[in-house]
């Protein structure tokens, strides 16, 4: 049995980021973890352009009350109108480029126009409403770096630096194996008085998706070992992650350990002094990754997220510090032996 930050740690110091990169279109890049820099590729914006609706000027010609002749219109992605001189103005939209001359823009709901000659009628105020050139990222600048994970806010940063495509990491390829002979799927379990639904796949599963793998299988083996040896074999044959659920303690038909010892398991540790989850095991065998979990629902999910989560975040090329975060808070009551079934 070792402590929890030792384990941690051994976990930390032996998980590498050796999957491979591929590149993939924005489109699915979200949930995705850069494996490169990224520059901005143009300035945004890129020349000064306004912030508004209304009429650009010369900031030192603008005054409350007086009248300008239009001498032109700029409309975003158009062509520029002729350069405005004093008494002059152009008429310009949100996103237009400034007009040569221009550097302040008047807001139409300030301004009132007829034909050719525009009057400023309130007070326009001390902004300026110009977005100035590459005033949000230059051409070249480092907006990315390798590792980050692809949010919302990420994508519409790499695809305002003009990037079509990111290079990411693979993702981890998963397999789970629920063991245990009292277990049915969920629904079945209420014609079957002794069956118990097999529930911690299913939330382990929807874990390690959301922390960005795949589940390339979902597989069940009664407590037999060797129908689980055959599993065991089959599982990591296709996945960079085996996650065993269940059979983790000392019973006489706990096999989540056993199952692996033909393949050459490497335990990196086994046994943990948390509550709950103490079982909890982690190995290495065929050069793949294997978690065992402990059958209780509560300690499986907690175990899953406190080392399953962190592995893959490691396998990702992602740091475990990103997915683990801590914060002491004093607990609300007591705590009895007992845990109820979901934790609140
Ligand atoms: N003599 C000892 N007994 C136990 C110890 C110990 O140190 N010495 N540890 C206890 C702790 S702590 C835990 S946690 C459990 C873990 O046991 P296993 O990993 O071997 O899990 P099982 O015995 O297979 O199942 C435990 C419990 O969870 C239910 N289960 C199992 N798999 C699932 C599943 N996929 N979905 C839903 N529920 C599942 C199973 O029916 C049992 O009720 O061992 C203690 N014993
Ligand atoms: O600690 Mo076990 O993991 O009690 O349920």
């Amino acid at each position: 049995m070792i402590g929890f930050d030792e384990a941690l740690a051994l976990l930390t110091s032996s998980v590498r980021c050796v999957l491979g990169t591929e590149q993939v279109p924005l489109a699915q890049a979200h949930g995705r973890v850069l494996a490169e820099p990224i520059h901005a590729a143009i300035s945004s914006p890129r020349c000064a352009v306004s912030a508004m609706d209304g009429y650009a000027l010369r900031n030192a010609d603008a005054l409350r009350g007086a009248s300008y002749r239009i001498v032109g219109e700029s409309f975003a992605g158009g062509e520029l109108p002729p350069a405005v001189r004093i008494g002059e103005c152009a008429r310009i939209f949100t996103g237009a480029a400034m007009p040569e001359g221009t550097d302040r823009v008047v807001m139409q709901e300030n301004c009132i126009a007829g034909g050719d000659v525009m009057k400023i009628t309130g007070p326009f105020g001390p902004g300026w409403h110009v977005r100035d050139a590459a005033s949000d990222f230059a051409e070249g600048d480092l907006l990315l770096q390798p590792g980050t994970l692809l949010t919302p806010r990420a994508i519409v940063t790499l695809a305002g630096a003009d990037q079509p495509a990111a290079l990411v990491y693979k993702k981890p390829r998963v397999a789970i194996i629920a063991t245990g002979d009292e277990l049915v799927p969920p629904g079945a379990a209420r014609a079957t008085p002794r069956s118990i639904p097999e529930s911690v796949s299913c939330g382990v599963a929807a874990m390690a998706e959301q922390y960005g793998a795949t589940i390339e299988a979902r597989l069940w083996g009664n407590d037999d070992l060797l129908s689980l040896q055959r599993l065991a074999g089959r599982a990591l044959a296709i996945a960079n992650v085996v996650i065993v659920t269940g059979g983790a303690s000392v019973g006489e038909r706990d096999h989540a350990n056993a199952m692996f010892a033909e393949q050459e398991l490497e335990l990196l540790f086994s046994k943990v002094a948390i509550k709950p989850g103490k079982p909890v095991w982690i190995g290495r065998s065929q050069g793949r990754w294997v978690v065992g979990l402990p059958g209780n629902p509560v300690s499986a999910m907690v175990t899953a997220r406190l080392f399953l989560v962190p592995m893959l975040a490691l396998l990702e090329g992602r740091r475990a510090g990103d997915v683990l975060s801590w914060l002491s808070l004093p607990l609300a009551g007591p705590v009895g032996p007992k845990l109820r079934f979901w934790p609140c």
